[in-house]
């Protein structure tokens, strides 16, 4: 293959990243064909589904996905085929944090990269760019191509690339439309650099090339636990400052406004809030934080575990507060939880601070009423119990309710809790859920979405992150 002329691309993974990414690659590259593989029969029926009922809620996904599948963009279960067709591959496999074994906790389970890797390997029959789409600790790309130097066919060269994504769940689509930067890592040989163009050519024909950048393979791999890692440390700062704040009568809207208007400082990513969560940041950090202990770097890998701590203790400082506020008991009580998803404009749920305060409000006993306007009620069910391994699933059914919509989560409720920052919790009819609620009627605002002000004149009891005594 002539360096710039990709013409097939296959991206292994159809998930929250295969998807759209490559959904957006082949809208706007109609001159390639793209087809998405994955092992699981019901996440790529959902893909090629005729009403569109894809496998993941994404803004403006659907439109994308519409406007180019069946035309040159296809998703299979055929993961060989679409191997052997590709002229390029991209790896995008999940990577979580290993649940077993040596690293148990910190490091990438890269069980599924290297399954991938090793199926190329097996089934390829011509040379193929090989793209790490994946986060994975740094020197990954040195394994794969091992692995793919050791297994391959005599006429197979394979040229290794990390390209990693930086898109947000919820805004996935604008992102890949006009993403900050695209980051790709390369070898620096003749052969390296030549396949950084071929996939420096697919993405210029949308993104303009000052926004493209080229760097090292590692360098590329270790820019994507970077980025996470000091957006991650923005959150957990600002979550501490929060403590401060609750502490001293100051404001921490105020206190993030005025920071951030520093321009070396920025005002993006200073939200105080009930915790972060998805599925990249804690598990990134942790990644982080292995791989400096195996480097021997005790003092870095402490500085990084710090900020996944903070999250932690943000999450717990919020459910005690809850409890604390509610006369020291919630044993009986009813709470409305309202989110359910990690972050608002997306159903996935992975590590949201959510699933930690219901896990925390039902160990001390309390009914749950739920309402989120995304996730399944199955998601639901599998994640409480998954975090309630003490309780069985039928027990938490009977003190757990899933609601239709918000105002029915806060019938007769004692307290609400917002948890998701969901654009539709700001606009609830707030005097009908005053009346339905029992007295005092507690709010707790998690996300700092709410007009406390309001709130207070209809007479509900109001405690929000990083304000002090706003009751
Ligand atoms: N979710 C995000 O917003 C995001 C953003 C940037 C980067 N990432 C990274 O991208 C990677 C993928 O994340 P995701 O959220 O898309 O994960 P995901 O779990 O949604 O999707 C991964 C898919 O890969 C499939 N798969 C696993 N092994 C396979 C194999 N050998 N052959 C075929 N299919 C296989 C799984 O069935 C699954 O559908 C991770 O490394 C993650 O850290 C995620
Ligand atoms: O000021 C803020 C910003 C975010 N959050 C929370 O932080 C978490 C992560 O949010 P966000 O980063 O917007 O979503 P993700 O989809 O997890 O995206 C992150 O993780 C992806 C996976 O690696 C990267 O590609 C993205 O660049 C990176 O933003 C969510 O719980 C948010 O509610 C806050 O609490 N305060």
């Amino acid at each position: 293959m002539a360096p710039g002329k990709v013409s097939k691309i296959c991206c292994i993974g159809a998930g929250y990243v295969g998807g759209p990414t490559c959904a957006v690659i082949a809208l706007k590259c109609p001159h390639i064909t793209v087809t998405i593989v994955d092992v699981n029969q019901s996440r790529i029926d959902a893909w090629n589904d005729k009403d569109f009922k894809l496998p993941i809620y994404e803004p403006g996904l659907e439109d994308v996905v519409r406007g180019c599948r069946g035309r040159n963009l296809f998703f299979s279960t055929d993961v060989d085929k679409g191997i052997q067709e590709a002229d390029l591959i991209f790896v995008s496999v999940n990577t979580p944090t290993k649940k077993s074994g040596v690293g148990a906790g910190f490091a990438a389970d890269l069980n599924y990269v290297e399954l991938a890797t090793r199926r190329i390997a097996a089934v390829a029959n011509s040379s193929k760019i090989v793209v790490e789409k994946s986060t994975v600790p740094c020197r990954t790309a040195e394994s794969m191509r091992t692995i793919l130097e050791s297994n391959s066919k005599p006429n197979c060269r394979f040229d290794i690339l990390s390209n990693p994504e930086f898109l947000a769940e919820g805004t996935a689509i604008g992102d890949l439309f006009k993403p900050d930067r695209v980051l790709i890592g390369s070898l620096q040989t003749p052969e390296g650099k030549a396949a950084c163009d071929a996939l420096t050519e697919v993405y210029a024909n949308w993104v303009s090339k000052d926004r493209i950048l080229t760097v090292g393979l590692w360098s590329s791999e270790l820019s994507k636990l970077a980025a996470n890692a000091m957006l991650a440390q923005r959150i957990s700062s600002v979550n501490a400052l929060s403590a401060i704040c609750e502490a001293t009568g100051a404001n921490i809207d105020e206190v993030a406004h005025a920071v951030g208007f520093d321009s070396r400082v920025g005002p993006k990513f200073l939200k105080a809030s009930v915790g972060f969560g998805g599925s990249c940041f804690q598990k990134d950090i942790l990644n982080l934080v292995y791989l400096s202990e195996s480097l021997h770097l005790p003092e870095v890998a402490a500085y990084w575990r710090q900020v996944v701590e903070m999250n932690e203790y943000q999450k717990r400082r919020f459910s005690k507060t809850v409890v604390d506020t509610l006369f020291n008991t919630i044993t009986g009580k009813h709470i409305a939880v309202l989110g359910f998803a990690f972050k608002a404009d997306t159903g996935d749920t992975r590590e949201s601070a959510s699933i930690t305060l219901i896990r925390d409000f039902l160990n001390e006993r309390a009914n749950i009423k739920i309402y989120d306007p995304q996730v399944p009620h199955e998601q639901i069910w599998f994640d409480l119990a998954e975090a309630c391994p003490n309780l069985p699933l039928e027990s938490i059914k009977k003190s757990v309710t899933i609601c239709p919509s918000a105002l029915d989560a806060c019938n007769q409720a004692d307290a609400l809790v917002i948890a998701t920052e969901w654009k539709e919790f700001k606009e609830i009819d707030w005097e009908a859920v005053y009346t339905n609620m029992n007295k005092p009627a507690f709010v707790f605002d998690g996300r700092l979405i709410l007009d406390v002000e309001k709130l207070k004149k209809i007479g509900f009891k109001v405690t929000v992150i990083g304000r002090g005594n706003v009751m």
